[in-house]
């Protein structure tokens, strides 16, 4: 499982090999017990009560308060920087950001940029010799707009999961006008990224994760088609990672 700062990601491994992938809202205590007793809950894939229990849990988080509760869970264990092989990281840099740049890495070949557009969108990239090259940490598209929506008296609060096609880049009304200004700028310094990505490392491969990958992906397409060509899609990094690390 991976803890995101927006919910929970699942990923059931059978005989080391990624069966099924899910998402959930954060669990209370109540169901953290459950899922240690065995006992079948809703969200959940019906084959994993079918297993003995407490069935092992991996878990990379980037939420400490959520990464103490599941410490009760009977068979839990905590993925952190040091197991993750890759070189030149910094003390503070995010679990899932290593991970899955490690999946990455492993699966598609270095050097790699991965691009994550979860709660924050991250950039992070390594070489040839699996060293961190670094990154770059932005709010996502779904914080930008709850941030304008939030901390501005006159700005509505808009919802991802309605938009459609590409907002009108001039816009003539209020709830177009924070689209398009949020959109296009994202775009345009996503492509940026890449661009300056390419430069570095010219044959590599970029791949894009996150709640907000599709939505990202449909409209670079439609901007930038030639770039988006070289751009992959591919929501399990971060299962790749600890799959590739030998944690199940
Ligand atoms: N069902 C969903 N629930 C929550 N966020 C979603 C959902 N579907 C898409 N998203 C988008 O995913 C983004 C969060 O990305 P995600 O990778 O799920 O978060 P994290 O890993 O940071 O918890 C939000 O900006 C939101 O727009
Ligand atoms: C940047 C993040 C908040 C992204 O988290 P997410 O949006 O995937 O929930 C997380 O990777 C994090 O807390 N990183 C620590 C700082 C760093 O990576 O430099
Ligand atoms: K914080």
């Amino acid at each position: 499982m991976e803890i995101g700062n927006s919910r929970l990601h699942w990923g059931l491994f059978v005989d080391e090999t990624l069966d099924y992938t899910w998402n959930t809202d954060y669990l209370p205590d109540s169901v953290i017990q459950q899922l240690g007793n065995g006992q079948p809950l809703d969200n959940f894939p019906a084959q994993i009560f079918t297993l003995p229990s407490p069935l092992p849990l991996v878990i990379a988080s980037v939420v400490l308060s959520q990464t103490a509760l599941w410490q009760s869970y009977p068979n839990v264990r905590v993925i952190t920087l040091e197991d993750v092989p890759l070189k030149n990281t910094y003390p503070t840099l995010g679990i899932d950001r290593a991970l899955a740049l490690w999946g990455a890495g492993i699966k598609l070949g270095f050097p790699i940029l991965v691009i994550d557009a979860g709660t924050a969108l991250t950039f992070t990239g390594a070489d040839s010799q699996q060293n961190l090259v670094g990154g770059a940490i932005l709010p996502g598209l779904g914080l930008q707009f709850a941030t304008l929506g939030e901390k501005t008296s006159q700005l509505p609060q808009l919802e991802t999961q309605n938009f459609t096609s590409l907002p009108p880049r001039f816009a003539l009304n209020t709830p177009e006008a924070i689209q398009s200004g949020v959109i296009y700028t994202l775009l345009a310094g996503i492509k940026d990224f890449m661009t300056a990505w390419w430069e570095l490392y010219p044959n590599s491969n970029v791949v894009i994760k996150g709640g907000d990958r599709t939505l990202l992906f449909n409209y670079l397409q439609t901007l930038y088609p030639e770039l988006t060509a070289r751009l992959i899609v591919e929501p399990n990094l971060i299962f790749w990672g600890i799959a590739a690390i030998n944690e199940v």
